[in-house]
């Protein structure tokens, strides 16, 4: 097909590489151990981001073995191929996956697997111990634009948010969805979902709420493992995916921090919902698409040296990006003492004291 100089196609030809479970977790093992083996085993470290994974059924006897030598251990089940939390289990022994190994596990059966074929999963450990706020589990959606592969040309947008449970988090039950699944498709289901208050924060107050209790050092470091994951993931495919300069990609990461705020990557969408689950979220979800076109830049209006449009931030051009982070946290103290406030101007004190009753409003609906 001819496409002119100004058309553009979302999605590169073979995107699934990173967008299906397991070809990104198969993409990202490879590149850790081609890493360690030139570079040596602290440089493969940098690639711990994602929790141990086995595609099921192929790697079924090297996942027992991982199962015995980790003893307790929870376990989550997801079909490779699936989203919105479809066919999704967590278990903790051998015998909870025998009807699923028996192929009589059937949670919604799909009419384009032929039953005699057994749907390819992963397993994976269980991210047991999460950072909660107000007791709940979240996870964050974070955006990226691609525009070309070869060179990796790579947007990071400022405006992603975080995807809160409806129900405080405990290992009591496992077969509990609304405790342990985050995405807003599982939890608007939940009988007490309310979509204009939603599930959700916004980077920002996720940001300014993480500043005032860590400080903005450990708040800083953490989204710098994030670009890490972002670039690093990327990369592992950058040979692979057929390179195209009409196509570019809009990815949804979905990142969940642990207890002490490391960044996991759970999947990344290759099409993230664009559906608007209230006001605030049609604002985020329409500016997303809007600043998505001027980078495209379909008119030619840009002079290709841009750092930030938008929301939108340049993250990698055939190498790091630097711009200023500190505008971020314009306004915001190093750590949040009971002194914070004293000596603060009005306007800093307000914005603390904001802060802290989403975060104390967020505690009490629960
Ligand atoms: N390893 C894990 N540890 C802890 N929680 C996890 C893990 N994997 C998934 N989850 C939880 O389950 C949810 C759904 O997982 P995942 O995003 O992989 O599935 P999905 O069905 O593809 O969802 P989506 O609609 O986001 O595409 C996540 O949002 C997260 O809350």
């Amino acid at each position: 097909m001819f496409l002119q100089e100004h058309q553009k196609i979302l999605h590169f030809r073979n995107h699934y590489e990173l967008t299906r479970k397991n070809l990104m977790v198969k993409n990202l093992k490879r590149f850790r151990k081609q890493t360690d083996k030139e570079f040596g085993k602290l440089e493969a470290q940098s690639w711990d981001f994602f929790p141990s994974t086995f595609e099921l059924p192929s790697e079924y006897h090297i996942f027992v073995e991982e199962f015995k030598r980790n003893p307790g251990m929870i376990w989550i089940m997801k079909p490779a191929a699936k989203s919105q939390g479809k066919g999704i289990f967590l278990f903790r022994k051998l015998k909870d996956i025998t009807d699923w190994k028996k192929g009589e596990y059937q949670p919604l059966p799909d009419p384009n697997i032929p039953k005699d074929i057994p749907e390819t999963y992963v397993v994976q450990r269980y991210i047991d111990d999460p950072y909660l706020i107000g007791g709940r589990k979240f996870d964050m959606r974070i955006y990226v634009l691609v525009i070309s592969f070869n060179p990796l040309k790579v947007w990071l947008y400022r405006g992603g948010f975080a995807r809160f449970s409806n129900t405080r988090f405990s290992l009591d039950s496992l077969e509990d969805t609304y405790i342990h699944l985050t995405n807003v498709a599982v939890q608007k289901t939940s009988p007490d979902y309310d979509p204009e208050k939603g599930c959700k924060w916004s980077a920002q107050q996720l940001r300014k709420y993480l500043v005032a209790r860590h400080g903005i050092d450990t708040v800083r470091l953490m989204f710098t493992a994030i670009d890490n994951i972002i670039i690093k993931s990327l990369q592992s495919v950058q040979k692979i995916i057929i390179n195209d300069k009409h196509c570019f990609e809009m990815y949804g990461y979905d990142i969940l921090l642990d207890s002490s705020l490391k960044p996991w990557l759970i999947e990344i969408n290759a099409s993230p919902s664009l559906t608007a689950s209230g006001q605030e979220d049609y604002e985020l979800k329409f500016g997303l698409l809007h600043d998505v076109l001027n980078v495209l830049d379909l008119e030619n209006r840009l002079t290709g040296k841009e750092k930030r449009i938008g929301g939108w931030d340049l993250l990698w051009d055939d190498g790091p990006v630097f711009i200023d982070a500190m505008e971020q946290d314009a306004g915001l103290p190093s750590i949040l003492t009971p002194n914070s406030f004293l000596g603060c101007d009005n306007q800093r004190k307000s914005q603390l004291r904001e802060t802290y009753a989403l975060a104390e409003a967020f505690k009490n609906s629960s």
